[in-house]
């Protein structure tokens, strides 16, 4: 027992849940559905169930539904002005299509009663905007009954027409939608052609209505028939019509139609030449407490009894309704020309603001075009920009890349590609700057010529790669030796020169010397072999031998042969009395 009670409870909660999300977050959708059902048949019940819903329960799409409903019900309090700013306070907040479609033909009928016609053919621009976004909508019958409706209102029977036919060609229409739209196609041909209309089309409304137990429409398509009827002369048969119609209005107790069908009675009897009965129904009709208010129907009621009167030569009576008659034609003509006015007026304000719009939109367009225009400026000045930055990183880094390829070039064209110090040629015009400069400054200075000694021996012995090893390592070792004091080059082969500034004979033989003892140094097991590397130097001074560059290299030369001719790994000085 304990264990059915839990799967009860589960099952429950997981039906409430299901429940909750498929039908909108509470359990009054379905109430609110059920009311609007019910909100035809039975009004007053379906009103009290709905104020009996606590709005707080319900979602927001409840919510709005709701709102729509309470408005409904309360256009039967009659004051107008307080449903339409419901329907107009819930559409500035409705998200849902449908309660927006269903919301705006309600209004549209409230704002057509209520003569509000600018505010309701906004209200039309609206509808239709939605009804093209929303085209399954299942509230599009109501919306172009709604539609069809308000154009018979204000006397356009071709767009009534079209409005009614475009509900009759939805599907599925349902029988009260599709009994309205009967009514108003009958009402708008029947303005426009009377000839298009046969018997046919009233029976099939007729039929239509009666299925849909809608007695308000039934009496009225019976109107229309009579009217008909009387347009073609056929008096008895729209007589018969009227015995019958006058049956159903009197258990229904309209009084614009009751009225109306006294109306055709008396007209009908009076067609007929029965005068009595004419007379009769022309003062029941004018009898109506409220007949003041339908003063087409008073018109015509007194053209009858001024017709009667005539018959009966009643002059002066007959004078006083056509008097009567011709006042309330005046006082109708006035209204209807006014109401005429007050359309016209509000179709050009719509039209004015439509334009305007139109104009806003252009004005929009141009914005937005000069604003494309603007962008498209930028983004070719930006392109242009980015083309000219372009241009100058490839100009900078192609001037960056050709510096370094003429550094590049001026490095190889002053140095020797195997020692790393200067070449012959750049060290020859380094060592000539250098004389003319210290002969200016009439400062001394040496150039110091070194040669390897017995160099042939290691290319032959060990290979010209551990030759070469061999000149890098003196070349370098002389670089270190000489510092700053001087410049060295690789005069070729295995000779090198050293041009010393501001150096007097002496400071040139000990840096010759230094030069001599560094290189005999050389741990040359680094080769891979073992080795004596030696150099013979000879020092020439411009003490001696001026500050041409020739004659110090010869003086040098004859040093250095002396050194070799001496044992070489050696220095000489040259003097004076050095012979070669
Ligand atoms: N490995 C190598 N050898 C070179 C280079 N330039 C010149 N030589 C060699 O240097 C040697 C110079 O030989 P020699 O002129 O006879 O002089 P030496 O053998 O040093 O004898 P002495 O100068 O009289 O002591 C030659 O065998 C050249 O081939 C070079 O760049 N690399």
């Amino acid at each position: 027992m304990h264990r059915l009670f839990s799967r009860s409870c589960v099952l429950f909660a997981v039906l409430a849940i299901w429940t909750h999300f498929a039908f909108g977050q509470s359990n009054y959708g379905f109430e609110l559905a059920d009311i609007d059902q019910g909100r035809l048949s039975n009004p007053e019940q379906s009103r009290n169930r709905l104020s009996a819903i606590p709005i707080n329960a319900l979602s927001a799409e409840e919510r709005e539904y709701y709102q729509y409903l309470n408005a409904y019900f309360l256009t039967f309090d009659g004051d107008l002005d307080a449903v339409i700013a419901e329907y107009s306070a819930l559409l500035e907040v409705s998200q849902s299509p449908d309660i927006r479609i269903r919301t705006f033909s309600s209004l549209i009928n409230l704002l057509g009663a209520k003569k509000q016609w600018q505010e309701g053919f906004y209200r039309v621009e609206e509808l239709l905007a939605l009804l093209q976004n929303h085209p399954d909508s299942t509230y599009r019958p109501a919306a172009y009954i709604a539609l069809a409706l308000l154009y018979k209102q204000i006397n356009q029977p071709e767009t009534a027409l079209h409005f009614a036919e475009r509900a009759l060609s939805i599907d599925n229409i349902d029988l009260f939608h599709k009994c309205l739209a009967m009514e108003v196609k009958l009402v708008s041909v029947l303005n426009l052609d009377i000839e298009k209309l046969s018997l046919s089309d009233f029976t099939d409304a007729d039929a239509v209505c009666n299925a849909a137990n809608l007695d308000y429409e039934l009496i009225n398509i019976a109107l229309w028939k009579i009217k008909w009827l009387k347009q073609q002369a056929r008096y008895q048969e729209a007589l018969n019509v009227l015995q019958l119609t006058l049956f159903q209005a009197e258990q229904f107790r309209q009084d614009s139609q009751l009225i109306e069908i006294y109306n055709q009675f008396a007209t009908l009897h009076v067609a007929l030449k029965q005068y009595e009965e004419a007379q009769q129904y022309a003062e029941m009709a004018l009898s109506l407490d409220n007949i003041d208010s339908f003063v087409g129907a008073k018109i015509t009621m007194f053209d009858v009894l001024r017709q009667l009167a005539e018959v009966k030569q009643d002059f002066e009576q007959a004078y006083y309704y056509l008097n009567e008659k011709l006042s309330l034609e005046k006082t109708m003509f006035e209204t209807k020309l006014a109401n005429e006015m007050a359309i016209q007026k509000a179709w050009f304000e719509v039209d004015a603001k439509q334009n305007q719009i139109e104009l806003l939109d252009k004005q929009n367009d141009l914005l937005k075009t000069e604003s494309q225009l603007t962008t498209e400026q930028l983004e070719n000045s930006l392109l242009a920009l980015s083309l000219v930055s372009l241009l100058l990183a490839t100009l900078l880094f192609w001037s960056y890349r050709s510096r370094k390829v003429q550094a590049k070039l001026r490095y190889y064209a002053h140095t020797d590609g195997l020692t790393r110090i200067y070449n012959r040629g750049f060290f020859t015009d380094s060592a000539e700057n250098l004389l003319s400069q210290a002969q200016k400054n009439n400062n001394p200075v040496s150039l110091i010529l070194l040669d390897l000694d017995h160099f042939k021996n290691i290319n032959d012995s060990f290979g010209h790669q551990v030759g070469d090893w061999a000149l890098t390592q003196v070349a370098s070792t002389i670089s270190r030796c000489v510092g700053q004091h001087g410049i060295v080059g690789r005069l070729g082969g295995e000779e090198f020169g050293i041009a010393l500034t501001v150096t007097d004979s002496g400071v040139g033989m000990r840096i010759a010397e230094e030069c001599r003892k560094a290189i005999d140094n050389i741990d040359t097991s680094q080769s891979g072999y073992n080795f004596k590397l030696t150099v013979s130097a000879g020092v020439g001074c411009s003490s001696h031998a001026g500050y041409k560059l020739d004659n110090l290299y010869a003086a040098a030369d004859l040093a250095l042969y002396q050194s070799k001719h001496y044992g070489r790994n050696r220095v000489y000085e040259y003097s004076a009395n050095m012979s070669s």
